[in-house]
């Protein structure tokens, strides 16, 4: 019974990272993701446009579907002002176990939400349980077979609003063929394609923005 992959690199985290620097943390799993370990981060390159993107939106309230080891929660949350919210939703509990280890290393613990469960269950809540009115931005992050879905379950829910921005990680590797046709044909929303690579390989991926126009 050794350990797990995310147990691994929260290790190194705890190891490398300097306690309370959100960069550090991110520097330090994108460091042993590409030499030691490849994992399902988002990654720096990615990361990058990531970055801009959330630093264009100055979203004050943010979902991130997929939390996984709270590399991109803590990339998206180094870059929020302090009063603006980061809600984060992660299905297995031994993933959130870690990622709430991450995120309180990298001294971010103020501006996420990290909420453990299905998306099916939990957006239908968000109104309710947490006071959202609407979403600034989504990053789409978990499995790719549920962007669809969860992307009209918040259309459904009233969580999107004119200008509301989706943000769908994986768009070609793995791929996520039926969200972004339906992003790309749809009049409701204005998609663009930001070229990059799986992270820390050279197989081509990207990013789809995707505004809502409502
Ligand atoms: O499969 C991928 N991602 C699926 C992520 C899933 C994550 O979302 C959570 N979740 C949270 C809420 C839910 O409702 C369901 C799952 C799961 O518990 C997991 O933590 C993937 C795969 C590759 N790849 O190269 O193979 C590359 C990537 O960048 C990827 O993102
Ligand atoms: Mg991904």
């Amino acid at each position: 019974t050794g350990s797990t992959r995310p147990e691994r690199i929260l290790a190194a985290v705890q190891r490398k990272a300097t306690k309370g620097d959100a960069r550090s943390v991110v520097n330090t799993i994108d460091q042993y993701c590409r030499y030691q370990e490849w994992a399902m981060n988002v990654g720096d390159e990615k990361g990058a446009i990531l970055d801009s993107i959330v630093c264009e939106v100055k979203p004050s309230v943010m979902l991130e579907l997929g939390t996984y080891c709270g590399y991109s929660t803590v990339r998206i949350a180094s870059m929020l002002p302090p009063n603006a919210r980061l809600l984060t939703l992660e299905f297995n509990p031994a993933y959130a176990a870690v990622a709430r280890q991450v995120i309180a290393w990298a001294g971010v613990e103020d501006k996420v939400v990290l909420i453990e469960g299905p998306s099916g269950d939990w957006i239908p809540k968000m109104k309710e349980e947490f006071g959202v009115t609407s979403f600034d931005l989504v990053f789409l992050d978990h499995w790719k077979d549920r962007y669809l879905p969860d992307t009209k379950l918040m259309e459904e829910c009233g969580l999107l609003r004119t200008g509301s921005i989706l943000l769908a990680d994986n768009v070609i590797c793995p791929g996520t063929p039926e969200y972004l046709e339906y992003v790309r044909g749809s009049p409701r929303y204005e998609s663009k394609y930001f070229r990059s690579h799986l992270e820390y390989t050279r197989v081509e991926d990207g990013l789809e923005k995707s505004v809502f126009l409502g």
